[in-house]
Parts: C-alpha cells; sequence; structure tokens
C-alpha cells in the first residue's frame, strides 16, 4: 500500500549543478528525522501534552505523525506568523512547532510505514498498546527491511501479531490494550532500530522492557544512545550498557512519560552533503544550530571529514568546514554511522587516493542495497568500486557525466548531487526522493552554490 499524497512519484532527470569554483555559503539544515520521529513516538506516550519545536516536515515524519493521528494521537502543526505565507512555509520554516496531544491508544488502525525505517519498527510496539487491530503496510521495499526482531521480541513480551509467518510487512498488531513486557532476547544486527523500537515503548509496558541482543555485531551504537538519552529526558528509567551495566543489556522501568517542550537539532547525516561541497570545492561552508553535545551519528562527519583533508571549527556560528583543494582517500569503519556512507563514498570517488569503507553490510537491507547501488552508479560513471564483504573499495577514477540511479533512496541522490559538483554531466534521477528525509534539497543545493533562480534545473 503508498499513499501517492506522500509518495515521491517523480522519476524525472535532475542536473546535477557543477560548482562555479569555491563554494562559500552558510546552509540551515531542517531538523533531525531520527530525533522528530522519536519524540513524536516519545509524546504520544506521555501523560501529558508536549511541544515539538522546528520538527523535520519530511515524508518519514508526516508518515509518523499520520500513523500516531490514525491511532487517536492529536497533532496540531502550527507555523509562526514570522514565516506563515511566505515562500520559507513549510520544510524551512524556523517557527514551526507540532504540539502533540496523546490519548488512549486504539484501532482499528491502518498505518503506512512508506519505506520509513522508523515508523516500520517503532510503531508495533506502541500499537501492541493500543485496543484494536492495527494494520502495518507500506512500499515494495519496506517487505524486504528486517523486522523479525521487532516481531519475534512483541510476541515473546504477550502482543499477538499476524504477519502470516513472513517475519516481515505487510502485518497486524492485535492491541489488547496493555502488554506484560519484562525480557527478551533479539538479534539486531541487521538493525539497531529493533533496539530503539523495544525501549520506546517500554514505559508503557506493565513489566517494562529487558533487551539482550545477541548477534555478533550491533550497528548504529549512537542511535541506540540517542534512545536512551531522549527516554531519559522524557523522564524514564533506562539502564544502558555505557552506564556500567551489562554489555548488550538495556533495561527501561515502567512509568509515565513527561510531556516535553523540544526543539529539535538539525539534521547532521542531512548537513553531509553540503559540508562535502566545501571539501569537494576547496571552500567553507557553515552549518547554524550544530549542537556542542549530540548523539547524532553525523556528528562524526567532523573528524571523518577532517580525515579526508577539511578542516573543522565549531563555534557560534555552527559548524564550519573548509576544504583544502585536496581530498584523502580513508579506510574507516562505518557501522556506527552506516547512515553516512553514500555521501562518504561519493567524497571518496573523488579523492586522490584510494578508500575502504568496512562495517557496514547492513546496508545492504536499507532504503536500497546501498553497497550495490554506490558501486553501480559510481562505475557508471566511470568509477571503479568494488562491493567487499562488510562495504566498499573505491579507486578514484576521472569520471564523467551520466544517469546516477537513485532508486527511491534520498542519500543515494545527495551522493550523486556531490559527484555532480565536480563532473559535468552528471543528472540525478528522481531527486524529489530526498522528500523522505529533505524535501527542500533541490533548493538548499542551488541555493548554497548561488544558481539564480531562473538558471535552475
Ligand atoms: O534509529 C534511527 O533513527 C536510525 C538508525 C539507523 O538504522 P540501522 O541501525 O537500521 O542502520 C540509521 O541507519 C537510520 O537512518 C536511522
Ligand atoms: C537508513 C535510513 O533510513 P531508515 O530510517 O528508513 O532506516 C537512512 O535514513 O539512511
Amino acid at each position: 500500500m503508498t499513499d501517492q499524497r506522500t509518495r515521491p512519484a517523480d522519476s524525472a532527470l535532475w542536473p546535477a549543478p557543477t560548482a562555479p569554483g569555491r563554494i562559500e555559503a552558510t546552509v540551515t539544515v531542517p531538523g533531525s528525522k531520527s530525533v522528530t520521529n522519536r519524540a513524536l513516538v516519545l509524546a504520544a506516550l506521555s501523560s501529558e501534552p508536549g511541544w515539538l519545536r522546528r520538527p523535520l516536515r519530511s515524508r518519514d515524519t508526516l508518515l509518523m505523525a499520520g500513523a500516531l493521528r490514525a491511532m487517536g494521537v492529536e497533532i496540531e502543526e502550527t507555523v509562526s506568523s514570522a514565516s506563515a505565507g511566505t515562500p520559507e512555509a513549510g520544510a524551512r520554516a524556523t517557527g514551526e512547532a507540532w504540539r502533540v496531544i496523546p490519548a488512549p491508544l486504539r484501532g482499528p488502525a491502518t498505518v503506512d510505514v512508506g519505506n520509513a525505517g522508523t515508523v516500520m519498527r517503532f510503531l508495533p510496539p506502541l500499537a501492541a498498546l493500543a485496543t484494536g487491530p492495527v494494520r502495518f503496510d507500506g512500499d515494495p521495499r519496506s517487505y524486504e527491511r528486517p523486522l523479525h526482531g521487532v516481531i519475534d521480541a512483541l510476541r515473546a513480551l504477550g502482543a499477538r501479531v499476524e504477519d502470516e509467518g513472513r517475519g516481515a510487512l505487510p502485518m497486524t498488531v492485535h492491541g489488547s490494550g496493555s502488554l506484560a513486557g519484562g525480557q527478551v532476547e533479539i538479534d539486531a544486527s541487521s538493525s539497531s532500530q529493533f533496539v530503539s523500537a523495544l525501549l520506546l515503548s517500554g514505559p508503557g509496558f506493565n513489566n517494562g522492557v529487558e533487551v539482550r541482543h545477541t548477534g555478533r555485531t550491533l550497528p548504529s551504537m549512537p542511535h541506540i544512545r540517542m534512545t536512551v538519552e531522549m527516554l531519559r529526558a522524557a523522564g524514564a528509567r533506562v539502564d544502558a550498557p555505557e552506564d556500567g551495566g551489562s554489555a548488550n543489556v538495556w533495561r527501561v522501568t515502567p512509568g509515565a512519560l513527561l510531556g516535553r517542550d523540544l526543539t529539535i537539532e538539525p539534521d547532521l547525516s542531512n548537513a553531509q552533503p553540503f559540508l562535502a561541497a566545501a571539501l569537494v570545492t576547496g571552500g567553507s561552508v557553515t552549518v547554524p544550530d550544530w549542537p556542542e553535545h549530540t548523539t547524532q551519528p553525523g556528528d562524526a562527519l567532523r573528524e571523518i571529514f577532517t580525515a579526508m583533508g577539511g578542516s573543522c571549527v565549531l563555534d557560534e556560528r555552527g559548524l564550519t568546514l573548509t576544504g583544502s583543494g585536496r581530498i584523502h582517500g580513508i579506510d574507516i569503519d562505518l557501522g556506527e554511522v552506516g547512515e553516512l556512507t553514500p555521501g562518504i563514498a561519493a567524497v571518496a570517488a573523488l579523492a586522490e587516493g584510494e578508500s575502504v569503507l568496512r562495517g557496514v553490510g547492513h546496508l545492504r537491507l536499507h532504503e536500497t542495497d546501498r553497497l550495490a547501488a554506490l558501486a553501480k552508479e559510481i562505475n557508471g560513471l566511470g568509477g571503479d568500486v568494488t562491493e567487499t564483504e562488510d562495504g566498499l573499495r573505491i579507486r578514484p577514477r576521472p569520471l564523467r557525466g551520466g544517469v546516477f540511479h537513485t532508486y527511491d533512496d534520498h542519500r543515494l541522490a545527495t551522493a550523486g548531487a556531490v559527484l555532480g559538483l565536480a563532473v559535468r554531466g552528471v543528472e540525478v534521477e528522481n531527486v524529489a526522493t530526498t522528500g523522505k528525509t529533505l524535501p527542500d534539497f533541490p533548493a538548499l543545493w542551488t541555493d548554497m552554490l548561488g544558481v539564480p533562480a531562473g538558471a535552475r534545473a
């Protein structure tokens, strides 16, 4: 099932602009997808209304909001008078705020997850607390993305889930208004979101939840830390391994959550293509409101892009990345920050030396098979990229123009735009797919480049 109103349908070719020279720009990046969607879930579980200020308004977050509304939660959207009615109103409205008014969760309801990992994984545990059936469906790709960790865990914790033996979408959670909860073992090596999903609804389970990860590897640890920090900020008691507990075990105590007034940080992973533009052109890009402390994996870009030849300053203006005109190859394990891989691969393809990106085998089950897609598309422009068991080996070659296919993957589209800065004639297919997390991408990109409105693609 796909809601055509939220599904980007445009598969036209977008001529990626080449950089006119060194890029000097300040780019205000919209709110974090991961923070916005966690904040929505926690606000829905709270015992009192709360506010999200500067939320991300994108396909993934609108799907989350729509799903919560379908289960009875009220979400009022307000835009401050300073930005309402201006061309900037919408995704770029700095005055936007959502008021979330929790209510007893109820079915029957239908949830369109699109291709949002956060929606397909974070909401089934919440649905187990609703009264009535909640049906989950989404884009064809969502059927292929791992969900077994959530489904099996919910059953072990006392929920009834009907999935016709698939261990995947589509499926129905038959909520009975409460869930026993307790201890559960899962293998979250294919997605950290299994752990986050169970922890986020844990305060609402009768016995809370204790999650033990039994797999060999666990990707995206910063995202699990984000879950723990946001739960605690909402008043939950959480024991996590980094506080001296057992490795790979998290415990959430049952209890009421507070309504918060939360300003959402900019999405640091979505800042990546803009910072990459500074690196690739030897210019300088500032992203305002870069948090001093954050659990977002995108914060690692400071270190990664420094190792690749840039330099970073974090001050009252935000984060400024300045390129040196040289791009170094890198050998790095990206397991903690997997969602940065497509953007790093694009920069690596333009570097002076070889790169090896490791620890990201689970990206084969992201929006698309990102390892296969990156290898195929960069090679399609004349590159030399090979897939390894858990990543990519990238040997820079002189690249030529051509179509960069994106496979409904927002981060493939932004990676194509980064390549286009340095390679004439790159055409990004379906750039509208960036709407998953950054609907304004083409406008932000051309603004950054200083391309006059009339000359835009
Ligand atoms: O919890 C989150 O908000 C996310 C966790 C990560 O998922 P995986 O652990 O499945 O890679 C990340 O890639 C995704 O973009 C967002
Ligand atoms: C993997 C990603 O998304 P999702 O939340 O759908 O897993 C991503 O944004 O890179």
